[in-house]
């Protein structure tokens, strides 16, 4: 079960937006969520009791982007188990949820993990809630830490790579504190090419149909102090022409072990057209992002989202009409498609950067390596 309430702590600056949050009421533990869906208009969290209402919460995008549906995930786990429900019942759903961001099931199998290994030690249902809690704090904690280290690699790649007096980014859909423990991915980067006094502009893409870039990226850009502008995805063609842009930032949702990357839906005309202007397209992610079982793009299953999406407009503050509950803009019964996500060749990659480091030329080798260098660092 869900429930909504209204914020009343004020105006804060993304970064410490809870996105995320555990809490302990009298009633039982319960999962508190900013509705995403919700911004820019008003901030209103949504309460989840259970694992569907998370679920629901998840398929709706009141809570979205690759690193925070881990740390989700992995909470999720720990509110079923604490609450007594069936705990492989509940992880599955979850997982299943939506199927390109890894991180989720990444999130998911580490709390479900933890709890199993601690109720096969002690057999109390109580010690084992407790392990798959540990086990979700520890991920929302580790992540805001490889926010912080994604963040000082990006930039000091893009010094490298862009020369000339202060960057001019383009990024695309929505991947700051919105999608994180910290300060998220690559807004992350341009984050900290803000403070440093190097960000010249930060092109912001509307990323349609769901408008995460105009809803989410401006308003985290706002709050921020950026200089920022929005476009329409479709004017990135232009702008490239004009020669605004000398680099380009994206998240990730899945990379596969050969490099190529999922990412919202537009990043890989993106990459086509920096290619072509010879601007460096860097993605930014977690290295749980990188998902050694998926070999190739071709085996990145992308995620379909319905087609009212595309046929009708849907935001918080318009009134509703249309059969998937926004104002129509096409002819009734039009059929649309509307992939969440492309996947870009690793070809196309001038870099991933990750709290590991970058990789660039992107191979697989290259990739495997910083995968192995990483789980050392974990266990050690
Ligand atoms: C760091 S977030 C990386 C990606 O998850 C992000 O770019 C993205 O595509 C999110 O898509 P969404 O459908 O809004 O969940």
């Amino acid at each position: 079960m869900a429930d909504q309430q209204a914020r009343t702590d004020g105006d804060r600056r993304p970064t410490e937006i809870p996105v995320v949050r555990w809490e302990e009421p009298p009633e039982g533990p319960v999962l508190v969520l900013l509705d995403q869906t919700r911004l820019p208009a008003e901030e209103v969290e949504l309460v989840c009791t259970d694992a569907p209402a998370l679920v629901e919460a998840i398929c709706s995008l009141a809570v979205r982007g690759a690193p925070v549906l881990g740390i989700a995930g992995a909470y999720g786990v720990a509110l079923a188990a604490a609450r007594g429900f069936d705990v492989a019942e509940a992880a599955r759903a979850l997982e299943g949820a939506r199927p390109t961001a890894v991180n989720l099931s990444v999130g998911v199998r580490r709390a479900e993990a933890a709890h199993a290994a601690a109720l096969a030690k002690s057999g109390d249902p109580e010690a084992a809630a407790a392990a798959a809690l540990v086990a979700a704090r520890t991920l929302h904690r580790e992540d805001a830490e490889a926010s912080a280290r994604m963040a000082a690699h990006g930039l000091a790649l893009l010094d490298e790579l862009v020369s000339g007096g202060g960057h001019r980014i383009l990024t695309h859909c929505n991947t700051g504190s919105l999608v994180s423990g910290g300060e998220g991915t690559a807004f992350a980067v341009a984050l900290q090419a803000h403070r440093a006094g190097r960000l010249r502009r930060l092109w912001v893409d509307e990323t349609r149909p769901l408008l995460q870039g105009a809803r989410l990226t401006a308003y985290e850009a706002a709050r921020s102090g950026m200089a920022y502008t929005l476009l329409t995805d479709n004017a990135a063609g232009s702008l490239f022409a004009a020669g605004e842009v000398d680099a380009v930032l994206i998240g990730a949702d899945r990379i596969a072990a050969d490099g190529s990357v999922a990412n919202k839906v537009g990043s890989y005309p993106l990459a086509v057209l920096a290619r072509y202007h010879h601007v460096p397209f860097i993605v930014v992610a977690p290295v749980t992002t990188i998902d050694p079982d998926t070999p190739d793009g071709a085996s990145i299953e992308v995620e379909q989202r319905p087609g009212f999406e595309v046929t009708e407009i849907t935001a918080p503050q318009v009134p509703v009409t249309g059969a998937g509950g926004g104002i129509p803009v096409a002819p009734l019964g039009a059929q649309a498609y509307n992939p969440a996500f492309d996947v870009t060749p690793p070809e196309l990659v001038t870099a991933i950067v990750t709290e590991g480091g970058a990789v660039s030329p992107v191979t697989a080798e290259a990739l495997a390596e910083l995968c192995a260098r990483s789980r050392q660092v974990t266990i050690s």
